[in-house]
């Protein structure tokens, strides 16, 4: 099957600072992957270099069939809007409420009547499990997990192939970090989402990804399931997987299904 992200000899650098160089990475359809590594091994670059928000000094980025980084203008936004992203604060625009910023990126790709896009935000917003009285808060009123399924709602919002998640839990308790990935994986499965998402979060691997993608010496070092990155035998890979917190998150999902 054609991969959905297809990524062949990406490099990134700013100045003579090289974050990624000959990185290669396939999405497959439908799958969550996690992507992995140590701080300031380029995961965030990645994501905004995939959503066209960072130009790279070489390689190709297919998405869905086109080569974004050859692709027209109109192209590109054709195929933008086959995506969501959801940034770590969520992004929102404080001036407005919850409804009115995921009504924003339906605004710009169709013209509906105002009832209409008003229900399709709604709709967007208790998918993303917030209660529906929260469409009329504005960002400063809800709690950060609450503007994180806000930032979900958002970009959920074009019915999406692809969602993009810079590190979803980061900030959230336990209990609200466990409730976004049981979310994540539901969304996932019911909707046939592909979920590219950045994480540092073991909970997370273990509760929803289907694969993890490592990034090391500025390119995917490995790809694999949970059970797969446990036999990798690289200095990084090993102290992650094997580490105390890796140990802790795999007691818990132990725990969870027994
Ligand atoms: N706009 C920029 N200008 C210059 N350097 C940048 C820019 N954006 C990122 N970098 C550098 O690129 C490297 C990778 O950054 P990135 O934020 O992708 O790391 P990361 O793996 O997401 O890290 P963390 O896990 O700490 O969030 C870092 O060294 C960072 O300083």
């Amino acid at each position: 099957m054609t991969p959905v992200i297809r990524l062949r000899g990406l490099r990134n650098q700013f100045g003579r600072h090289v974050v990624h160089d000959g990185l290669d990475l396939d999405v497959r359809r439908g799958e969550v992957l996690g992507v992995v590594g140590g701080s300031g091994t380029g995961k965030s670059v990645l994501l905004r270099t995939i959503v066209g928000l960072q130009t790279p000094a070489a390689g190709s980025i297919e998405v869905l069939g086109t080569d974004i980084t050859t692709a027209t203008e109109t192209e590109r936004d054709e195929i933008g809007r086959r995506w969501g992203v959801m940034f770590q604060d969520g992004a929102l625009f404080s001036s407005l409420t919850v409804r009115e910023n995921v009504e924003v990126p339906i605004r710009s790709a169709i013209h509906l009547p105002a009832e209409t896009r008003h229900a399709l935000a709604d709709l967007k917003i208790s998918l993303s499990g917030l209660p529906w009285m929260a469409g009329d808060k504005y960002p400063s009123e809800l709690s950060g997990g609450m503007r994180k399924r806000a930032g979900l709602a958002r970009a959920l919002a074009l019915d999406p192939d692809i969602v993009f998640l810079d590190e979803p839990t980061a900030g959230l308790d336990p209990i609200g970090a466990a409730e976004f990935d049981r979310l994540i994986s539901g969304l996932s499965r019911s909707l046939g989402l592909t979920v590219f998402m950045v994480t540092h979060d073991l909970d997370s691997l273990h509760a929803c990804c289907d694969r993890i993608a490592v990034l090391a010496e500025k390119r995917v070092l490995v790809t694999g399931t949970m059970a797969e990155m446990l036999e990798v035998d690289h200095p990084w890979v090993h102290d992650y997987f094997h580490g105390p917190r890796a140990r802790a998150a795999l007691a818990t999902q132990g725990a969870e299904k027994g």
